[in-house]
């Protein structure tokens, strides 16, 4: 039972953008399009959370983010998921754990910004996702002193691959990073709420 994910042959790597996407813009796209290359993926999904375990205030209803998400990125090999709803996972440490139990042998690159990984450290078990996933981070606006500060980025200073070798990520075991400095979209799914472009219900603004 895969919960809704295409079936992929042992040995392809899949990268995994996890987000609340409330709602998706043209900075997931872009850095979902930077991924492809600079990781060698062969796929990437989205993974439409439920809600993110660390922010309070609930996202707009899992069909109007999918729906937006689908809409903004439209690729071939990109897909679009709401896995972890249909897994009833939340925490990406249990969402990886279900995804490799599902996908024998498929190699899975987790995606984030550089902002998330300035946050790793307080996640769930997040030393587990460091040592069993390789993690690609993609350099976000004004985030770039935070994610060289940031705790994790320390304790695994020694698992870091260097931004030119990004292409090798998945071909390594965990525990293995990467932080690619790809050109920068300065756009955030809060500033399109803050604008009135996305109402807390969901869909497009009056
Ligand atoms: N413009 C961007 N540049 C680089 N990474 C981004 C960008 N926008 C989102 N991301 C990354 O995409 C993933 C999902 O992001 P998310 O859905 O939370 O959007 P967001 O714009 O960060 O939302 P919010 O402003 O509500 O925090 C995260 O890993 C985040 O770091
Ligand atoms: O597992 C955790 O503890 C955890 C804490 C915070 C965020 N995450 C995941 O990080 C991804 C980005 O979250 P967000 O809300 O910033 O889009 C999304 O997949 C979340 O489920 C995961």
């Amino acid at each position: 039972m895969n919960e809704g994910l295409p079936y992929m042959r042992p040995g392809r790597v899949v990268g995994l953008l996890g987000g609340s996407f409330d709602p998706a813009h043209e900075g997931h796209a872009h850095i979902s399009r930077e991924a492809l290359k600079r990781f060698a993926l062969d796929e990437l999904w989205w993974l439409v959370s439920p809600g993110n375990p660390l922010k309070s205030r609930g996202p707009a209803p899992l069909d109007q983010r999918m729906a937006r998400a689908r809409a903004v990125m439209d690729h071939p090999r990109v897909r679009i998921s709401d896995f972890e709803a249909r897994a009833g996972t939340r925490y990406t440490a249990e969402t990886l754990q279900a995804l490799i139990r599902t996908s024998p042998g498929v190699r899975f690159v987790w995606l984030m910004g550089a902002d998330n990984l300035a946050q790793l450290d307080q996640w769930q078990d997040w030393r587990w996702i460091m040592e069993h996933v390789p993690v690609g981070v993609l350099a976000r606006p004004g985030q770039r002193i935070a994610a060289r500060n940031a705790k994790a980025a320390d304790i695994y200073r020694q698992a870091r691959l260097h931004g030119y070798a990004s292409r090798l990520l998945a071909r390594g075991s965990a525990p293995r990073w990467c932080f690619v400095n790809v050109p920068m979209v300065d756009i955030s799914s809060s500033e399109i709420r803050a604008r009135g472009l996305w109402t807390t219900r969901g869909g497009v603004g009056a």
